[in-house]
């Protein structure tokens, strides 16, 4: 199953739980069952649903002490992400502020951190390697590629001219089969040996290894000399998504042979790829941190994982509104923001509120949703910030729908421009407007922006949707500290604190 039904089978069995009048015991059950088959079939491995139904059936016992009045639908919804989380993450208890147990490589770091990669043939080693190397020079890292695959006639060029493309710096050679030698001598050339490549200010190294595809044990030696002669602050291990729950004996095996970090990245993760909650479930048990996963083929196809965001984001479609600033906040760093420094009030309130999480007193009103809207249109391209809001926004998520939700916003803005300051600033505009007396002012604000009234509705329904979601994630984001506040404040509001 791939993982857009995952996610579709999901929501369907919460939806159908929020349907239900009363929430009795069959109902959980049902949920409960509907959320082990949707996970079994996305070849999750039994052990794990199993343990995930049980977490999931205890904390709904102790739903049963809840006062009356309390959502119960909400809290079993609770239950359900949070398992999916812990799930995904272990290692972090659903990925949730602990410092990363593994080497993080600093801007500006001298000696260069060396980073290496290895995986089995075709995993998608080379192909990441760059996107890793590009994904750290958008951020302002100094990287460059070394080609240590001296297995692979086409290796060499594959990498030489990525990297090319990326304009990142490049060592390999045509006449040297000795993959440790080659490793060594790129390693030395960025890191001490040549002055020039020094003075350029080289501080992250990234080798690329060769892969195998049945000879584990010599590719696990020829990794071992290799790390051995580089001594890789950091090495990690590509895995291709489509394999499924084969990739807990994988990871297992290549934690127990290597003797630096065992970190990961899941490629192939995009919309169509199967076994991608298999095979990021089955890395999990090995408590093996994922660190990105490879979404596509081209270079800027790399997600840094995250087990909350991804669960909200992509298998459930709520949206992942820290995920959403941090994308904000990448989005300033590779941009100058100085324009932005001249913010309209609400604007500057909404970032400050998302921020800095006053949460649960900031109303979020149409102009509210107004703002966020001309923030995504500021913070560039738009299929990157979208899917980071709840699907049910602005439709599907997929990057072919990506124009249609541009066309969508626009729309939005359009009908919000033609509403009263009243309807604009009221804590809930759908009450407001919805009601039979006020059905003219629907109708006025439809002729008023030129669409049809059934969008006007659609609009006010929506907006009520995302002000439940955002209420209901507020919590998760006040228990995430951001330790990159400050200076997002500073950037924006010119303020020092
Ligand atoms: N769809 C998709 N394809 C990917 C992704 N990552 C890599 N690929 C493709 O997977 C194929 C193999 O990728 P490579 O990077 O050459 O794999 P490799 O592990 O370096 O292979 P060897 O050098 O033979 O060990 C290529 O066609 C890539 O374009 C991804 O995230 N999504």
């Amino acid at each position: 199953m791939v993982l857009a039904q995952l996610g579709e089978s999901l929501v369907g069995a919460l939806a159908q739980m929020a349907k239900s009048t009363v929430v009795d015991d069959k109902v959980v059950v049902d949920c409960l069952n509907d959320v082990s088959r949707a996970l079994l079939q996305a070849d999750v491995r039994f052990e794990t649903v199993r343990a995930v139904q049980a977490s999931i059936g205890s904390a709904v016992v102790n739903l049963q002490s809840l006062a009356a009045g309390t959502d119960r639908r909400r809290a079993i919804k609770h239950a359900v992400v949070d398992e999916l989380r812990r799930m995904l993450d272990p290692a972090a208890g659903g990925g949730t502020g602990k410092p990363p147990p593994f080497f993080v490589p600093r801007k500006g770091r001298k000696p260069a951190s060396v980073v290496m990669f290895v995986g089995l043939q075709g995993s998608g080693k080379t192909t990441t390697c760059v996107k890793y190397a590009d994904y750290h020079r958008r951020t302002g890292f100094s990287p460059a590629l070394v080609c240590a695959d001296t297995f692979r006639a086409g290796a060499l060029d594959q990498l030489r001219q990525n990297a090319a493309k990326a304009g990142i710096p490049f060592y390999g050679s045509y006449t040297e089969s000795d993959p440790v030698r080659v490793a060594v001598e790129g390693v030395d050339r960025f890191r001490n040996a040549d002055q020039a490549a020094a003075a350029e200010g080289c501080d992250l190294i990234v080798v690329d290894t060769s892969g195998r595809h049945s000879q584990e044990a010599a590719l696990l030696e020829e990794m071992r000399q290799l790390a051995e002669a580089t001594r890789p602050d950091l090495v990690v291990l590509v895995m291709d998504a489509t394999i499924g729950q084969a990739a807990f004996d994988q990871a297992l095996a290549f934690k127990q042979s290597v003797e630096v970090g065992a970190v990961i990245v899941v490629t192939k993760m995009d919309g169509h790829a199967k076994g991608g909650g298999g095979a990021l479930s089955a890395v999990a048990a090995t408590k093996s941190p994922v660190i990105f996963i490879g979404t596509g083929e081209h270079i800027a196809d790399l997600e840094a994982f995250d087990a909350r965001s991804f669960v909200s984001r992509r298998l459930l479609g709520m949206g992942d509104l820290p995920g959403f600033m941090d994308k904000i906040e990448d989005a300033m760093t590779t941009m100058t923001m100085a324009a932005d420094q001249g913010q309209e009030g609400l604007e500057q309130q909404l970032l400050h509120e998302l921020t800095t999480v006053k949460g649960a007193s900031f109303t979020f009103t149409l102009r509210a949703l107004y703002s966020l809207f001309r923030l995504v249109q500021r913070m560039g391209p738009l299929g990157h910030l979208v899917s980071f809001l709840p699907a049910g926004l602005l439709g599907d998520k997929g990057k072919q729908e990506e124009e249609g939700q541009q066309d969508k916003i626009k729309r939005y803005m359009t009908i919000m421009d033609s509403m009263s300051a009243a309807e604009l600033d009221g804590a809930d505009p759908m009450k407001l407007m919805m009601t039979k007396q006020q059905q003219s002012r629907i109708n006025r604000v439809a002729r008023g922006s030129g669409r049809p009234v059934s969008q006007v509705v659609e609009l006010l329904q929506e907006h009520k949707r995302m002000a439940e979601m955002l209420s209901e994630l507020a919590p998760a984001h006040v228990k995430r500290k951001r330790p990159n506040n400050k200076h997002i404040k500073r950037r924006l509001f010119n303020t020092s604190c």
